[in-house]
């Protein structure tokens, strides 16, 4: 998975914006610059399902961003009616039967299944409010080792944690980390956060990017910015 044709693939823009309309023009406006487009909750549901396919079409790549996570005939069945779309990507969250049930869903033809293993917006302190004993990178690392054996080809990590992540996954599996962030751009909510040329130098294969690039005045230009800092 580390082996990219273009080197524009390596960057994931996220089109966290309210309406299709709105995606479709920083789509137009990014042009060439970027290749690989997420679509998430806030998106899908207005609508955003059906950019899918017309992306496809267009010649980029779709990582639809569902962060699945149910029992696991409703998963499976969920994953099935979403082969067809032409995504790229699936998410779902790590848990274990969560994770097999998109396996068994997605087949031989459908999207490349991504496992989420602890938010990019979770620190220690915040996984311990939600009941987990564990520190953030131990979890990362228990549900990668649970991802590789359910079969599933992606890892959704920060890039905290990537290093840890490639040693019980292997190269054959993608890691794909939001929480990246241009020097002297704003973290926000996102908790661990790397920049995109030392995310590239660990060997991350796929940085996910959003807000600095759709809320900058020249989307593209940051985008640009953004690969040539992982060449
Ligand atoms: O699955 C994701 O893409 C994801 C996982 C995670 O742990 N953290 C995370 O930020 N994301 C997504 O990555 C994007 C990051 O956006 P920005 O923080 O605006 O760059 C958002 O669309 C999040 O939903």
């Amino acid at each position: 998975m580390t082996a990219l044709q273009d080197p524009r693939d390596r960057l994931i823009v996220a089109l966290d914006v309210g309406t299709v309309a709105e995606a479709e023009g920083l789509v137009d406006r990014i042009g060439d610059a970027a290749t690989f487009y997420k679509i998430g909750y806030r998106l899908a549901y207005a609508g955003g399902l059906a950019l899918v396919p017309r992306l496809a079409a267009s010649g980029r790549k779709v990582f639809l961003d569902l962060k699945l996570h149910d029992i696991g005939n409703t998963v499976e069945e969920g994953v099935r009616a979403l082969t067809d779309l032409g995504a790229t990507f699936l998410t779902v969250h790590a848990y274990p039967q969560t994770m097999r049930a998109a396996i068994r869903g997605r087949g031989a033809n459908g999207p490349k299944i991504l496992a989420v293993t602890v938010l990019t917006s979770y620190d220690d302190a915040d996984a311990a409010e939600a009941g987990y004993a564990l520190p953030v990178a131990e979890l990362v690392a228990r549900r990668a080792g649970q991802a590789a054996e359910a079969g599933i080809d992606g890892i959704v990590c920060s890039a905290a944690e990537a290093e840890a992540v490639r040693a019980r996954i292997g190269t054959d599996r993608a890691i794909v980390t939001p929480g990246i962030r241009p020097a002297g751009a704003e973290a926000g909510d996102q908790k661990r956060v790397m920049t995109p040329g030392a995310a590239r130098r660990i060997g991350i294969d796929y940085v996910v990017v959003g807000r600095p690039i759709t809320q900058a005045a020249d989307p593209r230009a940051v985008a640009q910015g953004i690969v040539a800092e992982m060449l």
